[in-house]
């Protein structure tokens, strides 16, 4: 029988979000094809992370677990992915579209001498292999690619696919692995985190974004009340990021992270295409601005048109009420 191959995504010993939308598609389409879906684990604490993984429906769990992967390093993730394809020999192998899977995507399909689709926005299973819809141009085009081999590579955009919770008694294997630290080509010296990452902004079910009308430190307090009173995630347009006031980190857009959390508010952003690029595929759209032209106002959901400073006090105390009912 067919398998398709989730491969899963870790921060912090927290299963991502991203991954799970992946999980949940193959689920599906290994369920209407007659196949199996399959998750693999590779991660310094990979069976405690398996287990978690029964609530999400696979067929089969997969683990590879070494002290190597406690961080991310291409020689050894590369390594657990070629042993763990050549064993489950699987029609798909698919990945959440992260940064840690830009890494190795194409050296996994160099390595198994097959193609790879990034990036994609939605995928089906053909006879030979993935077919699907890719963004393109900071995502003023949209393409359909289809490729075919065994396995066929592809990684996801986040937000594509909602997760279904499903119970699951499915087997975990553990996958027999070796690596010495002879094999590393790159050594790691030290990760600089950065301290303004409060809520994983690629990971966050809200994002709160500000923009270059939010221009003192007034309006950067507000953001930070409705993000708070949301338990959101901060972003900002690149006109902020430039400006210094807030984290380069936090800039979302074409040249910045790509987030899809079920809620976007953009306060005090025009709506550039590089920007929506990033932020495009949120699931509702809200849009504060005083320009009622302004063109994020054409992609929104919900907008306001008005001065964020009188906008968003008595916003936020509203949210607050609701809260405390
Ligand atoms: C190659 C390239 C890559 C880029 N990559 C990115 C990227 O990744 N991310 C990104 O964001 N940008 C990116 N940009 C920049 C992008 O083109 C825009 O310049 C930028 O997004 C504009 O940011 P903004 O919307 O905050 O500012 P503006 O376009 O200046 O808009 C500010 C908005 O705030 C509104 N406003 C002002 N005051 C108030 C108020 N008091 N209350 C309510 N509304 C108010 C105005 O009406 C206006 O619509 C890139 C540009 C290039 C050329």
């Amino acid at each position: 029988m067919s398998t398709l191959l989730t491969v899963i995504s870790v921060n912090d010993g927290k299963i991502k979000r991203s991954s799970l939308e992946v999980l949940s598609r193959c689920n599906e389409l290994a369920s209407n094809n007659g196949m199996k879906s399959a998750a693999l684990v590779i991660d310094s604490k990979a069976s405690e992370i398996a287990e978690q993984l029964k609530n999400y429906g696979p067929d089969e769990i997969y683990t590879i677990e070494n002290p190597i992967f406690k961080n991310h390093l291409n020689t050894p993730v590369l390594k657990a992915l070629s042993t763990a394809v050549s064993q489950i020999n699987p029609k798909v192998v698919a990945f959440p579209s992260t940064e840690s899977s830009k890494d190795v995507l194409g050296a996994l399909a160099a390595n198994q001498q097959t193609a790879a689709l990034s990036d994609m926005s939605e995928f089906d299973l053909t006879d030979n292999g993935v077919k699907g819809k890719r963004p393109v141009m900071a995502s003023k085009i949209i393409s359909s690619v289809e490729a075919s081999g065994s396995p066929v590579i592809i990684s996801v955009r986040s937000g594509s696919y909602d997760v279904v919770e499903k119970e699951s008694n499915a087997n975990i294997e553990a996958i027999d692995f070796n690596f010495s630290d002879e094999e590393l080509q790159i050594t790691l010296k030290e990760i600089i985190s950065s301290s303004s990452d409060r809520v994983d902004l690629s990971e966050a079910e809200v994002v709160v974004a500000a923009g270059r009308g939010v221009k003192d430190e007034e309006g950067r307090n507000l953001i930070s009340e409705l993000a708070s009173v949301l338990n959101a995630g901060i972003g900002a347009s690149r006109a902020l990021t430039e400006a210094g006031d807030y984290d380069p980190s936090l800039q979302i857009g074409q040249t910045g992270k790509v987030v899809s959390p079920q809620l976007y508010i953009g306060v005090a952003i025009s709506g550039a295409i590089q920007h929506v690029a990033g932020m495009a595929n949120s699931k509702v759209i809200v849009a504060i601005n005083k320009d009622p032209d302004a063109p994020i106002f054409d992609i929104a959901d919900y907008g306001l048109v008005g001065d964020l400073y009188k906008i968003l006090p008595p916003f936020i105390e509203e949210l607050k009420k609701i809260k405390q009912n």
